[in-house]
């Protein structure tokens, strides 16, 4: 059976949900059949993304069906590679974290996406871009393995000041590797390099700075108007 259909006007063809990547050529106006957004929310560690998700949630949803996930993912073999982190490096960490990932998306994300959600998963392609690029992998072969995978609709870079994020940090007891081995500033160039590789690979990346509540309330308005853009592209059955 044919599942989120994307269909042109007049019908003259047409793509099945799991090979879109991505949205569609400027100026086509195209129907979609129960198909959702996916979201990434991504940045240092400290920066807000959980609570942001959380905030995202609880906003939209009164009007959208919300699935709020993970990378690495809730899962026992994410819990394994969550727990090697530190003791698997470079390359061998870059594969099982895409591992991780393929497992995710085909059998998570997709049938959500399927189900017509939003779907909103903390972390994803743009953090190996950063961590496992720092952890010495190149940025192509981190590429290499992940040019296969859905590219969101929307990702969404948190940023803030070193010190704010410095300071929440100060406040957690267990920091793990990756928070012990970067610094804040690390994170921050990281992501901004990582923000422009993935421009030019098709993704819609928007940068957030997210110092402040004030920030949050206004990042979830900016969401909420690429949600109403994103829609505007897709008419809905
Ligand atoms: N926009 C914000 N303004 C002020 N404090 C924030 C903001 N976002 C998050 N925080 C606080 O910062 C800390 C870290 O946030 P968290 O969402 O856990 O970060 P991350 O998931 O990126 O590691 C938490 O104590 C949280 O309450
Ligand atoms: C998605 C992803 C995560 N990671 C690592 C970074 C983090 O240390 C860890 C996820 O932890 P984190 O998101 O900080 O979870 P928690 O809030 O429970 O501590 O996984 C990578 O190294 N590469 C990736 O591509």
């Amino acid at each position: 059976m044919q599942k989120g259909m994307l269909c042109r006007q007049n019908v003259t063809k047409c793509w099945f949900s799991g090979e879109r990547s991505g949205y569609m050529p400027f100026g086509i106006q195209i129907r979609r059949i129960k198909m959702g957004f996916f979201i990434t929310v991504e940045g240092p560690n400290g920066v807000g993304k959980s609570t942001f998700i959380k905030k995202l949630e609880e906003v939209f949803s009164s009007k959208y069906k919300i699935y709020v996930t993970r990378e690495p993912s809730d899962t026992e073999f994410g819990n394994y590679v969550k727990k090697n982190e530190g003791g698997l490096y470079g390359e061998a960490y870059a594969y099982l974290i895409a591992a991780d990932r393929s497992y995710h998306l085909n059998n998570y994300v997709e049938p959500a996406l399927d189900r017509g959600e939003i779907v909103i998963s903390d972390r994803y392609i743009e953090s190996s871009l950063v961590l496992q690029v720092y952890d010495g992998v190149m940025t192509e072969d981190v590429w290499r393995l992940n040019c296969s995978f859905r590219i969101p609709d929307l990702s969404i870079i948190l940023l803030g000041d070193e010190s704010t994020i410095s300071g929440r940090l100060c406040q957690r007891d267990i920091l793990t590797h990756f928070e012990k081995k970067l610094t804040r500033e690390d994170e921050i160039k990281g992501y901004i390099k990582a923000a422009k590789f993935l421009k030019d690979k098709g993704f819609n990346v928007v940068l957030f700075k997210n110092n402040t509540e004030t920030d949050m309330i206004n990042n979830i308005n900016k969401v909420r108007n690429i949600i109403i853009q994103l829609e505007g592209r897709i008419v809905d059955e």
